[in-house]
């Protein structure tokens, strides 16, 4: 007698991750220089996600466009629901109290002190938040970069990976949902660079903050991201986890990992 068929068990699909951060179809040129064409990529709550592309590639623009500082021409940028081209000033910089960014040149303020530093964001952005609590939330992000002896310092007596953890911190204090961060290893020496893309990590898993790394940095790449999209020729040319991606026949893929 033939044994009776295995019965399929029902696998539960786990839910889809929310989607937090989506860009359609954008379009951004500058004279005859078309930068973004037909761009779309969305990042899901949790996620590093790398934009990986050559130098000029429109990397920068499209991180511009998603902060409101670039309009785009076309298409549409949804960020934790609201469509940026629909708000307001103030409610773009509500916004922007969810979404930190970390600017390339870190943008400290170089005649305040670390703490004075992280307060600054705390103040413009936290309007209600008691006083009392400033000096714990201080040093709670600092300690999340592991530089709680740093508050009392100036950002000139820090070395180049310090001051990039500073930046980090001030992102962190206001624990945003979304962190876009802009080429975070360039200028940094090889070992600097690798302890920056750890603590990108450990970011990611103490707070699960959705993340947009824009870099060439090929180590950073692998290191930080869950998947890469390649922007090539203006678009979203590909996207995948790093090993999937790197083991592609194409060669407009395989420059990247050459
Ligand atoms: N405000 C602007 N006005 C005119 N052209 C601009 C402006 N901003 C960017 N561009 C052009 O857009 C293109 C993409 O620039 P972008 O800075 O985004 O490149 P990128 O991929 O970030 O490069 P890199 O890796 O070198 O930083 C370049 O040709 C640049 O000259």
């Amino acid at each position: 007698m033939l044994a009776p068929e295995p019965q399929a068990q029902p696998t539960a699909t786990p839910p889809a991750a929310e989607a937090v951060l989506t860009v359609e179809h954008l379009y951004k040129s500058f004279g005859d220089n078309h930068v973004l064409q037909d761009f779309s990529l969305t990042l899901h709550r949790g996620e590093n996600v790398v934009v990986l592309g050559k130098s000029g590639s429109g990397k920068s623009v499209l991180i511009k466009c998603i902060i409101g500082l670039l309009r785009a021409e076309a298409g549409r940028i949804v960020v934790l629901g609201q469509d940026v081209a629909t708000l307001d000033h103030e409610a773009m910089d509500r916004l922007r109290a969810k979404v930190g960014f970390l600017f390339q040149s870190n943008a400290l303020y170089d005649s305040m002190t670390v703490r004075e530093n992280l307060l600054f964001p705390l103040r413009r952005h936290w309007l209600d938040h008691p006083r009392a609590q400033e000096g714990e939330l201080v040093m709670q992000a600092l300690e999340d970069v592991s530089l709680a002896h740093t508050a009392d310092m100036m950002p000139a007596e820090l070395s180049g990976g310090m001051r990039k953890r500073i930046a980090l911190a001030r992102t962190l204090i206001l624990r945003p949902d979304i962190i876009l961060y802009d080429e975070p290893t360039t200028g940094l020496d090889p070992v600097t660079a690798r302890e920056i893309d750890h603590l990108i990590r450990e970011v990611q898993h103490k707070y699960g903050t959705t993340a947009l790394i824009i870099s060439h940095d090929m180590s950073c790449v692998r290191l930080t991201a869950d998947r890469v999209a390649l922007l090539v020729e203006g678009r979203c040319y590909a996207e995948g986890p790093y090993d999937e991606l790197s083991h592609r026949d194409d060669p407009k893929i395989r420059e990247f990992f050459a």
